[in-house]
């Protein structure tokens, strides 16, 4: 007689709390479960895999031994925390991950009460589970009682200035918190920097402590163990490197290397550390990015994020397209013009293939720089490279050159330097959601002076503007482009150097002008088809500069017409506010001049594709066409009789 087949433990798994009825063994029987649901789910929904694969047993091992919510599990980037989403009550839901209404592909306060901290941009997790702790020890949250506070970190984020700042202060403070530092030898890209070979150091030298060493520094807060799995825990530490490690010299007891995938290394370990640690602790574990599916373990980016694929092949689904990537003409744009000037040179912050500079790299890798997760860093040293003669391309996406504006304001700007910022993923991106969303860079780079701030309105404006940029040395200047395909639009030979602060008329009409910044001018051109039916001809600009405005196109547009709409990817305080605040000063309002200015509204979007995203904004034709019709007073289609 066949046996039963065995009901699956993911099944029985509702809360973490489940977790804590399987044995060990059981506990390793899950985790393969959970690695196979997660593999199932990311085949139907594209997304991040490689690095949620890798932490499979460290999220079943977290889970079993620490209380969460109650205990604050802090994902760094949280990008990898797709198998945590399962084990915490959102199973049902882990195919609805990226897109509009379903769940954030990040972990989120408001989704669920697991995700204590949303996060998205890297290298944030060790501040806020150390806020965690002092809370807790402040008496911040009476009614949950004292919580530990656990930050989830891998090789890549701690590349980031921001993981020393938090491990200093948590060093000098010796609250109990604990540190995973999740080393798998991969960012997005290869890790680059020294403190990723010093993290390989400590590991391909290990055990390179003796058992005399051992019994200092972290073992100190280790008892004999007499719980389960603890004799393996002690013989285990004997082999760890302890004492010595720059960890420890910030005040940090450090337990490492162990062996992220072995249930038998992890559990121990973590249950002995639960039960006797009394100051910060960083447990160094070793994983695979992309563990246990060979097409993620097997690909350059270790399956870091994929479109939906096929399981039993690997092979991605993606919608085939004729238009060339913005990111792509820019890589390419660059790459030609470094042959015939060896001052330009090129910096990205660990998104070498992201930003297109990987075409950069390979012909000219002494020019080409990937300082790591380290944008701060990443637009002074621009700055310096600057200041030293060279014509340097900072290219780091808009939502990230967020965490570097001081240094744009403070090194770049004040300073007048040349530094050429190209600001990929400008406006919104999609699945990735608010976190990721290029909102801003438009009012952050237009309101300081002395700034050069341009839009690309397709790929072949891009392409000039990469020329423009090179050949501009007064001072700063940025130039914007969205994540995705181009237009399709007929590609130049050359990209040709733009007069600074011209724009350019796309078409001439009457009544109306609308002045677009950016790629909306797609949109304007639908929007403007539909006009002309209705017997509208709206005039439409595309204004290539937010600064230095083009005053006299914009000046003429209001002279000559009853209302000038403007419209930009970007949230308010950016184009339309240089160009209002112009207006005002010239006096045109006095006469009469009916301005609206079309922008971001002033929420966070969340993710859904970038189209559906723009129609949440009311930034799409439909839109354009309402807001002419409105500001004509002519009734709107809806109202048509
Ligand atoms: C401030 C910031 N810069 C860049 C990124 C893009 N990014 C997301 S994940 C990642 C690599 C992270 O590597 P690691 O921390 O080692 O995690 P792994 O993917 O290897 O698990 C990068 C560069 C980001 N999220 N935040
Ligand atoms: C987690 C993270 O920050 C990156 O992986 C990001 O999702 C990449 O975005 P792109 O796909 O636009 O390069
Ligand atoms: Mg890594």
């Amino acid at each position: 007689m066949a046996s039963r087949p065995e009901t699956p433990l993911l099944d029985r798994v509702s809360t973490p709390a489940d977790l804590k009825r399987f044995s060990d063994s059981e506990l390793a029987r899950l985790a393969h479960e959970l690695r196979a649901e997660t593999i199932a789910a990311v085949s139907e929904t594209g997304g991040h895999l490689g690095a949620g694969l890798g932490v499979v047993e460290l999220t079943v091992a977290l889970h079993a031994v620490f209380d969460t919510p109650r205990d604050k599990l802090i994902w760094d980037v949280s990008h990898q925390s797709y198998p945590h989403k399962i084990l915490t009550g959102r199973r049902d839901r882990i195919r609805t991950i990226r897109q509009k209404d379903g769940l954030s592909g990040f972990t989120k306060r408001s989704e669920s009460p697991y995700d204590p901290f949303g996060a998205a941009h890297s290298s944030t997790s060790i501040s806020a589970a150390l806020g965690f702790a002092v809370a807790r020890d402040l008496g911040g949250a009476p009614d949950t009682g004292a919580g530990d506070a656990i930050a989830v970190i891998g090789d890549g984020a701690m590349s980031a200035g921001m993981a020393y700042e938090a491990m200093n202060n948590a060093g000098h403070l010796k609250k109990r918190l604990f540190v995973i530092l999740n080393d798998n030898e991969m960012s997005i890209a290869p890790p680059t920097g020294a403190m990723s070979s010093y993290l390989m150091r400590l590991y391909s030298e290990a055990p390179f402590h003796t058992l005399k060493d051992a019994a200092k520094g972290a073992v100190s807060l280790l008892p004999e163990p007499f719980q389960q799995g603890a004799k393996r825990a002690k013989e285990m530490i004997k082999g760890m490197a302890v004492g010595g490690t720059l960890f420890e010299a910030l005040g940090f007891s450090y337990l490492g290397p162990i062996d992220g995938h072995d249930l038998d290394q992890l559990l121990p370990v973590l249950r002995t550390v639960h039960q006797r640690a009394t100051g910060p602790v960083l447990i160094h574990v070793l994983t695979k990015k992309g563990k246990g599916y060979a097409p993620a373990e097997t690909a350059s980016d270790k399956g870091h994020a994929t479109a939906k694929f096929d399981v039993v092949t690997g092979q991605q689904k993606k919608a085939p397209s004729n238009a060339p990537s913005y990111t792509k003409v820019f890589g390419e744009t660059l790459t030609a013009l470094a042959s015939d000037d060896p001052r330009i040179c090129a910096v990205t912050a660990a998104m070498p293939d992201g930003t297109g500079l990987n075409l950069f790299a390979e012909r000219y890798p002494s020019r080409c720089f990937d300082v790591g997760i380290a944008e701060q860093h990443g637009v002074t040293f621009a700055a310096g490279l600057a200041a030293g003669g060279m014509r340097p391309f900072c290219a780091i996406y808009s939502t990230f050159l967020q965490r570097g504006y001081d240094q744009v304001v403070h090194d770049v700007a004040i300073q007048r330097l040349p530094v050429r910022f190209a600001v990929d993923r400008a406006g919104l991106v999609g699945a990735d959601g608010a976190t990721h969303a290029g909102s801003y860079d438009i009012a952050y780079l237009s309101n300081l002076p002395g700034f050069t701030v341009m839009a690309a309105a397709d790929e072949a404006e891009l392409k000039h503007m990469v020329a423009t940029a090179a050949a501009h040395d007064d001072g700063p200047i940025a130039f914007r482009y969205p994540r995705g395909e181009g237009e399709g639009v007929e590609m130049p030979e050359r990209g040709e150097v733009l007069e600074i602060g011209r724009g350019r008329m796309i078409r001439e009409g009457k009544r109306v002008a609308i002045l677009s910044f950016g790629t909306r001018l797609g949109e304007v051109r639908k929007a403007c088809e539909t006009l002309e039916a209705r017997g509208i001809s709206p005039t439409v600009a595309d204004a290539r500069f937010a600064k230095p405005l083009d005053r006299d196109l914009i000046l003429r547009l209001a002279a000559e017409h009853e209302a000038l709409i403007t419209i930009e990817e970007g949230a308010v305080g950016g184009f339309g506010s240089h160009v209002a605040q112009l207006l005002a000063e010239e006096g045109v309002f006095d006469s009469g001049l009916r301005f609206r200015s079309m922008v971001l509204p002033d929420v966070f979007i969340d993710q859904a594709s970038p189209a559906d995203m723009y129609a949440v904004a009311g930034l799409d034709a439909e839109k354009i066409e309402a807001k002419v019709l409105s500001v004509l007073g002519v009734e709107s289609i809806g109202k048509r009789a």
